[in-house]
């Protein structure tokens, strides 16, 4: 097991955002968190990476206690895309990648040849190598959500943990970074807000409404035109569809709903 939740429970002050979450994630295994608004999913990813420390619970990470590692020790095994992903100093696109680097090395090493080529190669693979001089601060949303997917890709972890990755990006570099991560074969846990693309790209899905897991399993067993009613209150169709093979959904607005 890469990754072991029990009974993991966060409170932001008086609100109860998560509570008793039981989660595991296998080698190799793609992993959704899907839910509504506020339905906790980045709070439980926020609390893996360390940005927020559990109320109560455990996490094992390859049978380690995660909160018992330095950071430098985490990094070189999780890579985190979360969803705030300013920057405060005005950095090149190509130094923002080579800060993937840095659990690699110790403090003041100069990037090395190597370096400089995971840096490009990363870039490369999110077309982003004619940006590379580029001032991040001054890229659109979407280029720098390639950015910082290129800086976990040049950290070169085999875990990933991706909160809504493809925010902001359009269909192109959605598909784009599904199909590069999936390719990568790393194990992933990873909130996705659209259904259809947790369909295409999850081997399981873990459903969380009002900071508890409600459903888990894979696509076909989750996604159910019930469940995602009683988790969304939305009407849908679900069909398997017949090129992918995958659960394809199809949302009903109000006045066609069966
Ligand atoms: N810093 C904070 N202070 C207080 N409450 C917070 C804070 N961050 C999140 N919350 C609350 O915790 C709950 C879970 O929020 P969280 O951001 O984890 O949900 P989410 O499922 O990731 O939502 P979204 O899909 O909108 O990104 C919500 O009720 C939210 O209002």
């Amino acid at each position: 097991m890469r990754l072991q939740i029990e009974n993991l429970s966060f409170s932001y002050g008086s609100i109860d955002a998560v509570e008793d979450i039981c989660l595991k994630v296998k080698k190799g295994e793609f992993i959704g968190l899907i839910g509504p608004n506020g339905s906790g999913k980045s709070t439980v990813l926020k609390n893996l990476y360390r940005a927020l420390k559990p109320d109560k619970g455990s996490v094992m990470l390859d049978n380690e206690n995660l909160f018992a590692m330095s950071h430098k020790e985490a990094a070189l095994k999780l890579g985190v895309v979360g969803q705030e992903n300013e920057v405060p100093f005005e950095f090149k696109v190509e130094e923002i990648v080579a800060m993937g680097r840095s659990p690699h090395k110790k403090l003041f090493d100069i990037d090395t040849a190597e370096d400089k080529r995971i840096v490009h190669h990363a870039l490369e693979h999110l077309g982003m190598e004619n940006m590379a001089k580029r001032s991040y601060q001054n890229l659109s949303g979407g280029e720098k959500q390639r950015v910082i997917i290129a800086r976990v890709i040049a950290q070169e972890t085999d875990f990933l943990i991706l909160d809504e990755p493809t925010n902001h990006l359009d269909i192109s570099y959605q598909l784009q970074i599904f199909d590069f991560v999936k390719r990568l074969g790393v194990t992933v846990l990873s909130a996705i807000h659209d259904l259809n693309m947790a369909a295409l790209y999850c081997d399981r899905i873990y459903v969380l409404k009002n900071g508890k897991i409600v459903l888990s399993g894979t696509p076909e067993e989750v996604l159910t035109p019930e469940n995602i009613y009683s988790v969304y209150g939305v009407r849908c169709d679900v069909t398997i569809h017949p090129i992918t093979g995958k659960v394809a959904i199809t949302f009903l607005p109000a006045g066609m709903g069966i």
